[in-house]
């Protein structure tokens, strides 16, 4: 049994400048540890968010600077630790990275590890984002047992797909971690909805952590992470412009409560 904790959603306004994000980053981190939290995640491209053009140009390894680093803020800060997203050079393509998330444990260890599987590509009148162009999309969803729970994992866009947190509930998550650098125009119109959606019907906690500044010299991003439990719930939220964390504690057994109540996902007919 899993005795209730507090998690924390940390909001950045991460830029081009990796040395800036990830004094902020790390900062955030402490603390949200000093302030209790057990399972914290950082938001989408948190150590590089610029134009996608230079992605690569910015790209890191699987053994580089900031995923050691993250490791070892997990070990002393003993979290489980969403390390976001970070842009990692795509084997066997010099143009491309994935949009890679991971999870470590307070061990440092390794529990699991996304690529962001649906490309943002979309042409609003005041945004053009062609994500895909240079990213190369995975193709794997990831559940893993943690000490904190079964955790899921999405990235932003994802979001918009009730199909892959069908299927990461089918294969048992609790909590889904959502690093994200959603934009403004499209985060009034559709962020809490689908959030809570995606909470409601897969009965299941949601930690959504967004940037919230402008990048790529165009792009706002709006802000506004949440913790969202299974009934919907939003628990914490963030500003709209300002860095920072927000807190929310975490109870499986209400979870287990709200899907013996209300045993929805026990009653699905595909007919
Ligand atoms: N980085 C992203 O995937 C942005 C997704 C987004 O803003 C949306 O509206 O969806």
């Amino acid at each position: 049994m899993i005795p209730p904790f507090v998690a924390a959603a940390i909001q950045m306004s991460s830029g081009a400048e990796k040395s800036a994000n990830l004094e902020q980053a790390e900062s955030l981190i402490a603390e949200a540890a000093q302030q209790g939290a057990k399972l914290v995640v950082l938001p989408e491209l948190f150590p590089f968010l610029g134009k996608v053009t230079e992605l690569r140009k910015n790209a890191e390894t699987m053994d580089g600077g900031t995923l050691e680093r993250m490791r070892q803020l997990a070990i002393k800060h003993q979290l489980v630790l969403c390390a976001g997203s970070i842009a990692i050079e795509a084997s066997n393509d010099p143009n491309k990275v994935v949009n890679r998330s991971l999870v470590f444990g307070p061990h440092g260890q390794t529990l699991s590890t996304y690529d962001k599987i649906h490309c943002f590509d979309i042409r609003l009148p005041d945004v053009t984002v062609m994500e895909s162009e240079h990213v190369r999309a995975g193709s794997q969803l990831s559940v893993s047992a943690t000490p904190l729970g079964h955790v899921g994992q999405a990235i932003c866009y994802d979001l918009r797909f009730p199909e892959v947190f069908r299927h990461l509930t089918e294969d048992g998550m609790q909590i889904c971690v959502l690093p994200a650098a959603f934009t403004d125009k499209t985060g009034q119109a559709h962020w809490e909805v689908l959030a809570r959606a995606r909470a409601i019907e897969n009965q299941i906690y949601v930690i959504a952590a967004n940037q919230c500044g402008l990048y790529a010299d165009s792009i706002q991003c709006y802000g506004n992470s949440m913790i969202i439990d299974p009934w919907g719930e939003v628990l914490a939220r963030g500003s709209s412009r300002e860095p920072g964390i927000i807190l929310a504690e975490i109870d499986l057994a209400k979870l287990r409560r709200i899907r013996s109540e209300l045993p929805a996902l026990t009653h699905r007919r595909l007919a």
